[in-house]
């Protein structure tokens, strides 16, 4: 297949100025929805430079164009385009093989994330509603949140307008992963590069629940300090809010854990094998509709959802504490939709 490198019209450049080719299996459009923002920015400057990604497509409700001027200046393949306005959404998604979406507010001290529902459901709802019409076989990595009541309400969104493919519809819950493997990492002297801990359940407080039993390398720790690990990956969210003391969450790791969510969904829409990551999806591994698992990512999304495994007696206890939670928020975002 053709592509572009595509400079930008300046008068008496010439625009095209290079055409090269690449195969179907390496050709993706991409689109970030919330572009612009404090996540948007640097995801979409990680997935410029991937190889996978030969169109990015950016929309935002404010400067898309400048950041996708600035984007398309580097010298990679992905020809990069901002959209701005809601009139220019459906154009943004056309053909879209991933949509990630890091629309909406962030929390500020105080808030739980739950408290930004009154603001950001409605934004994935829309967002939900022109991938519905503009690119309804997309993969849709969600990252607004409250994610354990958006991606209810983003499938609600498709089930609605009888296009739902479950396997295709994920909460990003890949900042969870990335910090167990950190501050395991950190605990144990290891090289957090060889760290690999599955985080399932959801994605705010006693939803989010790490198996440290499962971490491979395996690892060991006095049940203090196993419970004070927990806590701090569940609060890890709030220790970045914290931190920033007003000035927003986590952006610059929330953007690298979302472009390698975005890059295994190609990895796995390419063909590749054993494509593995943790996200939050339609489930029924527990008694909560939606919950977070290894999952096999592979050409038509959740290629098989890898489940539990086996887990210990205070891994059991968190997702007991956890689950009615979980429940009701999902409803939450369910009962959104259909009211
Ligand atoms: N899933 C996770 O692990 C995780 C991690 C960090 C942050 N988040 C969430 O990601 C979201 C974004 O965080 P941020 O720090 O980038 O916020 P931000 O305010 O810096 O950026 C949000 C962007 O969304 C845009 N936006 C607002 N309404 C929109 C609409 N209708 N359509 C398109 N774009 C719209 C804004 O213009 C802005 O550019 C928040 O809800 C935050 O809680 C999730
Ligand atoms: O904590 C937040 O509000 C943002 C995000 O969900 C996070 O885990 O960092």
């Amino acid at each position: 297949m053709l592509n572009r490198i595509v400079k930008p019209s300046i008068s008496g450049v010439p625009k095209a100025v290079k055409c090269f080719s690449t195969t179907p299996q390496n050709n993706f459009k991409v689109a970030v929805a919330g572009a612009s923002g404090g996540i948007g920015q640097p995801l979409s400057l990680l997935l410029k430079q991937n190889p996978l990604v030969t169109e990015l497509s950016l929309y935002d409700v404010v400067h898309t164009p400048g950041v996708a001027a600035d984007l398309s200046h580097i010298e990679t393949p992905a020809k990069v385009k901002g959209y701005v306005g809601a009139e220019s959404i459906c154009d943004a998604f056309k053909g879209c093989d991933v949509v990630v979406i890091p629309a909406g507010v962030p929390r500020k001290p105080g808030m739980t994330r739950d408290d930004l529902f009154n603001t950001n459901a409605s934004i994935v709802r829309d967002i939900a509603k022109a991938c519905v019409e503009a690119c309804p076989k997309a993969m849709l990595a969600i990252i607004s949140n409250p994610v354990n009541s958006t991606v209810p309400i983003a499938s609600e969104i498709f089930k609605k307008a009888g296009k739902y493919d479950p396997k295709r519809i994920f909460g990003v819950t890949t900042l969870d992963v990335v910090r167990a493997n950190t501050f395991i990492a950190e605990a144990k002297c290891l090289d957090p590069l060889t760290v690999k801990v599955p985080v399932i359940g959801g994605h705010a407080g006693v939803t989010i629940m790490p198996l440290i039993s499962q971490a491979s390398p395996k690892v060991s720790f006095s049940e203090s300090e196993l419970k004070a690990l927990t806590v701090r990956i569940q609060d890890a969210g709030t220790e970045v809010v914290k931190a920033k003391a007003g000035a927003g969450s986590a952006t610059l790791s929330m953007a690298y854990a979302g472009a390698r969510f975005a890059i295994a969904l190609l990895r796995g829409l390419k063909g590749e094998a054993n494509v593995i990551e943790c996200a939050f999806v339609k489930s029924d591994v527990t008694e909560a509709p939606y919950f977070a698992t290894p999952l096999l990512l592979g050409k038509g999304g959740i290629e098989k959802n890898l489940g539990l495994g086996t887990l210990s007696a205070f891994e059991q206890q968190l997702l007991k504490a956890g689950i009615p939670e979980l429940i009701a928020s999902i409803k939450k975002g369910e009962q959104f939709v259909n009211k």
